[in-house]
């Protein structure tokens, strides 16, 4: 059985006089809960510091995106081994902001995530559809494949973290049907089965999408739903601590 994890993800959010908000997640994840990990994203900017803020307690920091290069000339990236040095334990990998702003493929997605492996922190590998593809019908068949194109090769089922995140349903308020989740949960889970056999019970599949304190429990109560990935809804610790408290 995975465990469940709430991950927050600030995207391009947050100032040094954010930190605020880590401390008082810091202080409400711990001790922590038995089988469920609490989990922030935060800015390049701020990963040390948060890291810091979060030393003492139960709460993850991570990183929102990585290079799959340990060091070189990539003006402005940041390896995986440099966001594992700053203290983070997680990265998000391939969310669907940095395919479509930075053409990430699923080819370049799986080297990332190969990456974070390589630095000892885990990679939660993003995938989802755009609307036009779940109006024509395809969204299972495009996130199953997206999913296979984007999985690290010889990577173990216990150092993977994946996330649905329907891009229509990201930041829209438009969150998607409980049964619409529940139909690419399994989905994604058959195709993990796929890959890593009955180990694909171990790896937690995320649900990302205008997650918030008042839908979330119906969300993490779906089956093969083992946590969110929550955009607008981490950046203020009541929201978060709502989400998790509710997991
Ligand atoms: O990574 C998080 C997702 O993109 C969800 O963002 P949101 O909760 O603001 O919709």
């Amino acid at each position: 059985m995975a465990r469940t994890l709430i991950a927050g993800n600030w995207k391009m959010n947050g100032l040094r006089s954010s930190l605020v908000e880590i401390v008082a997640i810091a202080g409400g994840v711990t001790p922590a809960r038995e089988n469920v990990e609490a989990l922030i994203c935060v800015p390049a900017t701020l990963l040390m510091q948060a890291a810091d803020q979060a030393r003492e307690s139960d709460l993850k920091i991570g990183g929102e995106t990585c290079h799959a290069n340990e060091s070189g000339a990539h003006t402005g990236d940041v390896s995986a081994e440099m966001l594992a040095d700053a203290g983070a334990s997680y990265v998000i990998v391939g969310h669907s902001e940095r395919r479509a702003d930075h053409g990430e493929t699923s080819e370049v997605v799986a080297a990332q995530a190969a990456a974070a492996l390589r630095a000892g922190i885990t990679p939660i590998i993003c995938v989802g559809e755009t609307a036009a593809e779940r109006d024509s019908g395809k969204a299972i068949e495009v996130v199953t494949s997206m999913l296979r194109e984007s999985l690290p090769t010889g990577a173990g089922a216990d150092s993977l973290v994946i996330a649905y995140e329907p891009v229509w349903a990201i930041g829209t308020g438009n969150v998607a049907t409980v049964e619409a989740v529940d139909e690419m949960h399994n989905a994604l889970r058959e195709s993990l089965s796929d890959v890593f056999g009955a180990d694909a019970d171990l790896i937690p599949i995320l649900y990302g999408g205008s997650m918030k304190p008042g839908n979330a429990a119906d969300l993490l109560a779906v089956k093969n739903v083992n946590g969110g990935l929550i955009g607008g809804a981490s950046l203020k610790a009541a929201d978060f601590l709502a989400i998790y408290a509710a997991a």
